[in-house]
């Protein structure tokens, strides 16, 4: 038989809590009983518990508190709350950032143990290396995709808007298939100059041409059988498209003044911010090639539809620039959380990201404040007290545009250009005239 499952009871009702716990054992489990948060966040340390089954009130914190703390730590371990009548509210609020379910008192224990094999049998251990992507349910529904998609050796095109997390989820996907230990190899089709575009993609010969001193291998090969992510796929031009066909139709590429082809192992994964049916309607890419990469498609969803992902996000990327900056610990209490809780992130993961990291690099205290994370607020300009010209009311227009898609493209001038739909040299210039060249 499998080791038992350890089960986290929290309550402080003495006669609840040890009935749990006693009902637990008779069903195989292993269960712990903790009276207070704090003793359940300890004993969480100590046994890394499978689910944890949790009254709302508790005598020093909340439910949610705890519930948010474990969310930080675990992730997403299956969680059930019990509530009183009263309770409902929150109790909702924590189904909503991704506990399991909740009952109210008096609980029906039979329904909570259906319910909690359920959720224990449903709930495989993730890969190791490949955390959850989110509690809500649009990841959850993304994940479950995904990891059907990585059974099979097919294309698949991730789409979504810029910072949602395409990059991730393609190594989500990687880390899941059965080319989990061979390489991942990204290329952002959109930075590469297109003179050295054929040969980074494909790889040269020594003496291919002036200046290639040495054999150079392309990232094509380089992802030997595991797997290439064209990343702005839209953006690959004509000619390197025409290539990149062949590349998936024939499974071979020749690398730039090479005299045989060689053969191609990876398997491609696309993703794009673009809608690449409309680019193709536009006649700016091929149709066959479209047909080709988009056998399985995947819409990552932007982060202001899931919000139930923020704490869970906001937590982990805490914990990293704490990890990386080496600045002593920082903590994200309610305040700012419910200040995360309430922006509309139109840069997504990357925006909540970059605010993080700025926030841990300037905040005074350890424990992050609303206005770390958003400073702008502070600074929004006073309401004109005279009727604005048709000149400036323009000039505040597109001082506006450029700082949204600024912020969008999480601070990079390229990206906001795209999407302006201006060059980069245009965008730099109409910022210098907007009084605008500092920022981005
Ligand atoms: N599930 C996640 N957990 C932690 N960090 C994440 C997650 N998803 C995305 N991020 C972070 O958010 C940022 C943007 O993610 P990513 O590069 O995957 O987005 P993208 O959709 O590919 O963006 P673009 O369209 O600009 O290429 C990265 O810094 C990434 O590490």
């Amino acid at each position: 038989m499998s080791t038992p499952k350890v089960v986290l009871v929290v309550e402080d009702d003495p006669v609840l809590g040890p009935a749990l716990v006693q009902r637990l054992r008779l069903e195989g489990y292993r269960p712990r009983l903790a009276e207070t948060g704090a003793a359940a966040l300890r004993e969480a340390a100590a046994l890394a518990p499978d689910a944890v089954l949790s009254d709302i009130r508790l005598p020093d914190m909340s439910g949610e508190e705890v519930y948010r703390r474990l969310l930080a730590e675990y992730g997403a371990l299956p969680a059930f709350f019990m509530t009183a009548f009263g309770e409902v509210a929150q109790a909702v609020r924590l189904v909503r950032a991704g506990a399991r379910d909740y009952l109210t008192k008096p609980v029906d224990v039979d329904r909570l143990m259906v319910a909690l094999r359920a959720a224990l049998a449903a709930d495989p251990q993730p890969e190791a290396d490949a955390p959850p992507l989110g509690v809500s349910p649009a990841m959850r529904t993304v994940e479950a995709t995904l990891r059907k998609a990585a059974r099979v050796d097919v294309p698949v095109v991730l789409t979504g808007e810029t910072g949602v997390g395409k990059e991730v989820a393609a190594r989500f996907l990687h880390a899941a298939s059965p080319r989990a230990a061979q390489p991942f190899v990204a290329v952002n089709c959109a930075a590469i100059p297109a003179e050295l575009a054929e040969s980074t993609l494909f790889g040269h010969e020594r003496g291919a041409f002036t200046g290639a001193v040495a054999r150079n291998v392309g990232l094509v090969e380089r992802a030997g059988a595991g797997t290439l992510l064209l990343d702005e796929v839209a953006e690959l031009a004509p000619d390197l498209q025409a290539k990149l066909l062949r590349l998936v139709q024939e499974r071979s590429f020749l690398p730039v003044g090479a005299a045989a082809e060689r053969p191609f192992a990876a398997r491609i994964v696309c993703a794009t911010h673009a809608d690449l049916a409309e680019r193709v309607r536009a006649g700016a890419f091929r149709e066959d090639l479209f047909f080709r990469l988009n056998v399985i498609g995947v819409a990552v969803p932007p982060l202001r539809r899931r919000p139930e992902d923020v704490p869970l996000l906001a937590a982990r990327l805490l914990a990293d620039a704490v990890a990386r900056f080496g600045l002593g610990p920082r903590r994200l209490p309610s305040a700012a959380m419910a200040a995360l809780a309430e922006h509309d992130w139109p840069g997504n993961i990357r925006e909540l990201r970059n605010r993080i990291e700025r926030a841990v690099a300037l905040a005074e205290g350890e424990e992050l404040k609303a206005a770390d994370l958003f400073p702008e607020a502070a600074l929004e300009p006073p309401p004109a007290a005279t009727p604005a010209t048709l000149d400036t009311a323009l000039g505040d227009a597109a001082r506006a545009a450029i700082r949204d898609a600024l912020r969008r493209s999480g601070g990079s001038r390229a990206g906001a250009a795209q999407l302006l739909g201006i060059s980069r040299t245009t965008l730099w210039k109409r910022m210098r005239e907007l009084g605008l060249g500092e920022e981005g």
